[in-house]
């Protein structure tokens, strides 16, 4: 048996084309939608992620606006970044890249921006509004996953998906989105405590891999015909990105997302549609 692919620079080829013709409508209107980043420090990964942002958005032709801080940047530094992008009328929405560096209390920046702005969904007051089913700007990892499997008609209502990590960006709100009436999945979360993680992804329709341990997720944990997504990063020596999923899954599942070429070209769709939404949301 060999996996379909979970194609995510097609899907988000598809979603970014969609976003096209909507940010012509915006600019008929008056409105050019602007994305603003903040990147703190010089990690290679976090600035290859950010450059994809700006590079989609001029695909789309969506504004950038970038704001780099050294790694040395203060806590105040920081936190004067994210209030000016809170007051600039052409930065419709705006993320701060994570991690922050060591000793930056990442909580107070989420908390510290204007949750309107906030194209993250990572924003306390939009996590709170998930849990409330009330709209908010969805984070875009988890909404990038659910997107990719209803393209590729993986059932989701009913299903039993384990999520491995508990992270902000992913493992935390995953459940969440899953779990809505309108998913109806059945969600295990497992983490570094977890007991026998084997056990549980042997019963899994769905695995969502996000723990950042390489080939975490091995054949003989699969169930036949599962959906598997990697989310997961890690690099080799020579800074190739490594999954959290064995490449023998591919094998077993009956779904699985390539990594690199899955999740991530469908995160950075997600935040361009959060961005839009908001700016359409400015016009009514
Ligand atoms: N503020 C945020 N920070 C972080 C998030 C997030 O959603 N918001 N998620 C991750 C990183 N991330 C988004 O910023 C991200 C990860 C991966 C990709 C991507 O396009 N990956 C490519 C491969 C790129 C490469 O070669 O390295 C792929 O998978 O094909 C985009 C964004 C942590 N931080």
């Amino acid at each position: 048996m060999s996996a379909q692919i979970l194609d995510g620079k097609a899907t988000a080829a598809a979603i970014k084309s969609d976003l096209t013709a909507r940010v012509a409508v915006l600019k008929e209107k008056g409105v050019t939608p602007g994305l603003g980043t903040i990147l703190v420090g010089d990690d290679p990964g976090s600035q290859k992620y950010v450059a994809g942002k700006h590079r989609d958005c001029a695909q789309v032709g969506i504004a950038s606006i970038q704001r780099e801080l050294p790694a040395t940047a203060t806590q105040e530094e920081i936190e004067a970044a994210v209030r000016e992008l809170n007051e600039d009328p052409a930065c419709t929405g705006y993320i701060v890249q994570l991690p922050l560096p060591k000793g930056i209390d990442e909580n107070r920046i989420l908390e510290l921006m204007d949750p309107d702005k906030d194209a993250d969904g990572l924003h306390p007051m939009n996590l709170g509004r998930l849990v409330l089913n009330e709209p908010a700007p969805l984070p875009c990892t988890p909404n990038g996953v659910l997107t990719l499997l209803r393209q590729y008609g993986v059932e989701i209502k009913g299903a039993e998906v384990v999520v491995v990590g508990r992270g902000v960006t992913i493992g935390r709100p995953m459940p969440l989105l899953l779990t809505r009436r309108s998913e109806n999945a059945t969600v295990t979360q497992c983490h570094t405590g977890t007991r026998d993680l084997s056990a549980h992804l042997k019963r899994a329709d769905i695995i969502v891999a996000a723990a950042g341990s390489a080939h975490l997720v091995r054949p003989e944990d699969v169930k036949p015909g599962a959906a598997v997504l990697d989310v997961g990063v890690s690099r080799s020596a020579e800074g190739k990105i490594v999954g959290d999923v064995h490449p023998g899954v591919a094998e077993v599942a009956g779904w699985i997302s390539p990594n690199p070429g899955g999740v991530g070209p469908m995160t950075r769709a997600q935040l361009l549609v959060n961005v839009v939404e908001a700016a359409e949301r400015s016009v009514g």
